[in-house]
């Protein structure tokens, strides 16, 4: 499914307190790719992520998959739809509850209505299988895994409610450098095999070169260029582009495979 924003505008606090993080952003993410979204922090990447999930309401604009307005949506309409959309952000120490085992937060994603992990014990276990933990983490708690095995879970929690959108917030950004490729991988993997539409969001410009198809540049809460990662990183056109790619610290070419 097709991911856009249309003229997205977000306007935090009121009155005199009214501050524009996001002015009139306009982007699409096309069925079965991924778009990388780069941007020196408080550019306002998080926020576009939370209005395209539909936890941020524009004060103008539209959000839209595949064509329909989310965020128009109320009711029983709107959770079907956010269904579609996951969302994975950077830090599943705060994602996931610290008081609820592992099953049950996977049930939960499965069906809010029924979330008992027996259940649903064969699509925890499958949920569980593709991001290659043993079926027994079920019955633990997040704190009993590491930050990439919790990661791992905020994974597979998202996959298993069958999204065809998957909005990746600075998931690696918490984690070690050696644990980061393997999430990193893992994803891309997991997108690839089930066809996902991906908005991934980092601050981080290499790792977005190697897992975007297309990367789009927010500055001061606009979309200052966009393009394919080849033509943007090899001939960056907005000067803003230049000065982000310049101050990088280290750029590889893209891999090949
Ligand atoms: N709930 C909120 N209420 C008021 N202002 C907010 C809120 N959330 C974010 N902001 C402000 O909006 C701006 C954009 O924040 P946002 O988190 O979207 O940026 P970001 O590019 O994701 O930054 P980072 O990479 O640091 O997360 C910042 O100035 C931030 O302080």
């Amino acid at each position: 499914m097709t991911l856009a924003a249309e003229n997205v505008t977000v306007v935090y606090g009121h009155g005199r307190r009214a501050h524009t993080v996001l002015g009139d952003v306009s982007l699409a993410v096309p069925q079965g790719t991924t778009l990388g979204l780069v941007g020196e922090s408080g550019s306002g990447k998080s926020t576009l992520a939370k209005a395209m999930v539909g936890l941020v309401r524009p004060r103008s604009g539209r959000i839209l998959l595949d064509g329909e307005e989310v965020s128009g949506l109320r009711g029983a309409r709107l959770t079907a739809v956010r269904r579609r959309i996951q969302m994975i952000s950077q830090d599943p120490h705060s994602s996931l509850d610290p008081r609820m085992r592992v099953g049950r937060a996977l049930a939960e994603a499965i069906d809010p209505r029924r979330a008992s992990a027996r259940a649903h014990a064969g699509a925890v276990a499958e949920g569980l299988e593709m991001v290659s933990l043993d079926p027994d983490a079920a019955d633990r708690y997040p704190h009993e895994f590491s930050g990439g095995q919790r990661q791992r879970i905020a994974i597979a929690r998202a996959l298993v409610a069958r999204p065809d959108v998957i909005v990746a917030d600075e998931i690696t950004s918490a984690l070690d450098c050696s644990v980061q490729a393997e999430v990193l991988n893992l994803l891309a993997d997991l997108r690839v095999r089930l066809g996902l539409t991906m908005l991934f969001i980092s601050h981080d410009l290499a790792v977005v070169r190697h897992v975007s198809d297309a990367v789009a540049v927010m500055h001061h809460g606009k979309i200052v260029e966009r393009g394919p990662c080849d033509r943007v990183y090899d001939a960056p056109t907005h000067p803003y582009t230049r000065r982000l790619l310049g101050s990088a610290p280290s750029l590889p070419p893209k891999e090949t495979s």
